[in-house]
């Protein structure tokens, strides 16, 4: 079992309405949510652990975690907002701009009995005090017996403390076995320089697979034995929104059917099972970019 602890919000993504008015719908979302999403549609036993709002917002991402399949009974229920994202594309690209005071996901003080094998952290919800206080001792506590993959998904804007977000996700990658990184966040935490030399610094750290993506071209996993590049599937890209969450849960979904998320597996990965997790991961974040807003493939939809 995969337990995905992280933000959940919605996003509003700009549409036109029929009329012709610039406007904005509607999408459950979050990078952790899509992720968890993404696992449940795969056919993981999933569960997701967030702060949720009990107004009608959150019951929308209630209603999308059922619709796929993952267990939400580890996120309390709260009398505080919702969080929003409003989106703005160019060019299929998206930025951000959130509504987090006082949220239900903010003001989360308490983790759950755990009884997944493998847990997963990233997102908004590690910037600043209250959930990712909470989060990040959640991880720190559980890593020495349970499988961790971080995945900070920086969004430099929403980061008002930048020097105490620096050091939690340094203490967050020394405790993870698995980092996920974009080609820039990698180069925000750990400045210029080669790839993979820095993706290597990670591995020496301590992780024991560290994924580089770098968008359309693909991405490259590295351990301290293999590095193993896989390059993207060929899509029609409607807007990237959700590919690297995506990417998240087919890699750890690959894992999961390989029987690698085990502190002994992990730590010993083949350059195959290697390849085939990274292959799983952009198989569904290709089917993600060539659909509006984060929507990850089910496995029925994969043939699998
Ligand atoms: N244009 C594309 N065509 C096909 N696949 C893509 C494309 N863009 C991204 N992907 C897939 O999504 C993965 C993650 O993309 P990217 O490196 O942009 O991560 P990210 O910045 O975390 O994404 P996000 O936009 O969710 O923040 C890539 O490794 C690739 O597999
Ligand atoms: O949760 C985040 O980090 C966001 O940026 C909001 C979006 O819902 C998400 O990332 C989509 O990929």
């Amino acid at each position: 079992m995969i337990l995905a602890c992280g933000e959940a919000l919605i996003d509003m993504l700009p549409r036109e309405s029929t009329d012709g008015e610039d406007c904005f719908a509607p999408y459950p979302g979050g990078a952790v949510f899509n992720t968890a999403i993404g696992l449940g549609r795969l056919g993981v036993d999933a569960q997701f652990f967030c702060g949720m709002s009990a107004d009608f917002l959150g019951d929308i991402l209630r209603g999308a975690l059922d619709a796929s399949n993952v267990d939400h009974t580890p996120s309390p229920r709260m009398v505080a907002p919702c969080t929003v994202a409003f989106v703005k594309l160019v060019d299929g690209q998206a930025t951000y701009a959130f509504y987090d005071e006082n949220s239900a996901m903010r003001t989360l003080a308490a983790a759950p009995e755990i009884e997944a094998n493998a847990l997963f952290f990233g997102g908004i919800s590690l910037v600043g005090n209250g959930c990712g206080d909470v989060y990040e001792a959640l991880m720190l506590r559980e890593s020495p017996r349970r499988v961790t993959m971080i995945d900070p998904n920086i969004r430099p804007s929403f980061i008002k403390d930048v020097v105490a977000y620096r050091k939690r996700i340094d203490r967050m990658m020394a405790a993870a076995d698995i980092i996920k990184l974009s080609d820039e966040d990698l180069h925000w935490l750990e400045g210029e320089g080669d790839l993979a030399e820095l993706a290597r610094g990670l591995v020496a750290k301590g992780a024991k697979l560290v994924c580089i993506t770098q968008g359309a071209d693909g991405v490259t996993g590295y351990t301290a034995n293999h590095e193993v590049f896989v390059p993207s599937e060929r899509a029609e890209v409607v807007d990237t929104v959700g590919a690297g969450d995506t990417f998240n849960s087919g890699t750890l979904a690959g894992l999961d059917r390989l029987g690698c998320l085990s502190k002994a597996r992990i730590a010993n990965l083949t350059a195959e099972e290697i390849r085939e997790a990274l292959h799983l991961g952009v198989r569904v974040a290709a089917v993600t970019v060539s659909r509006a807003g984060a929507n990850p493939p089910t496995a029925a939809e994969l043939g699998l």
